[in-house]
């Protein structure tokens, strides 16, 4: 599955949440499409392409489709995410609670200095000489990276070294998977909020200036 599907499939499993707690049992794909602004006709290509059942004249079982989602974005299991790095970004993903509704927990931090980082009450913050005993204990799978720039290749290595398949990464490099050793086929997400936001300017003053032809042509 690619990414896009598998972003929309989570988008729709939140929302099949949200109806089932306001106490629907069908939906229909327009339903769905509206609500994560996709056409119809995608939605139900999606749950085609799954082999989720349903039809355009009876919409789909709510239960349903939220046991087969589950089933396949893996939410019967809480999803546990360390975090490695707890300053300002990884304390603040630490501390939102909104993941616990996504099936995403936040189990343990990892800092240089763990006695300094004021951790969130219930989540450990440990040294990262503990870091390759906890993955292989708890059988983390997933990690995120935020230390400084310098230091993120060096700590993928020590993640991927002890049995992490996935990276978010904070740190403004773009890490790679480049270990000629490392068989791990681990996945690399970065995160660069400054490019999305360069991107969001370019697209805003592309969209003024097509308007402004626009007005130009209509006078
Ligand atoms: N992706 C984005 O859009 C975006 C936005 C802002 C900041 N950042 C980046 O995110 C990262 C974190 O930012 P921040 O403001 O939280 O930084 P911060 O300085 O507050 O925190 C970094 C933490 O990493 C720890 N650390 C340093 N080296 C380490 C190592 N080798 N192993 C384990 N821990 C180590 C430090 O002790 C500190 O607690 C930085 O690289 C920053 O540039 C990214």
């Amino acid at each position: 599955m690619n990414k896009d599907i598998i972003l929309r499939l989570t988008r729709y499993k939140r929302l099949l949440y949200k109806l089932k707690a306001l106490g629907f049992e069908r939906v229909f794909s327009n339903n769905l499409g509206d609500a994560i602004g996709v056409t119809p006709a995608l939605v139900r290509k999606d749950f085609s392409t799954l082999n989720l059942p349903g039809n355009k004249r009876g919409g789909y079982n709510i239960d349903m489709l939220i046991e087969r989602l589950d089933n396949l974005l893996g939410r019967d299991q809480p999803q546990h995410v360390i975090v490695v790095g707890c300053g300002r970004i990884g304390t603040a993903l630490m501390q939102y609670s909104g993941f616990s509704t996504d099936g995403i927990e936040f189990v343990a931090g990892f800092d240089i200095r763990p006695e300094e980082v004021r951790p969130p009450s219930t989540i450990p913050v440990y040294g990262m000489d503990t870091l390759e005993d906890f993955i292989k204990e708890h059988h983390i799978k997933v990690g995120v990276i935020a230390v400084p720039d310098t230091e993120a290749s060096k700590v993928l290595t020590q993640m991927v070294e002890a049995g992490i398949r996935g990276v978010l990464n904070f740190a403004p490099v773009e890490l790679k998977c480049h270990n000629e050793e490392c068989h791990s086929n681990c996945i690399i997400h970065n995160v660069n909020i400054a490019l999305e936001i360069e991107h969001l300017f370019y697209q805003v003053n592309a969209k003024e200036a097509g308007e402004e032809e626009d007005g130009n042509c209509a006078d």
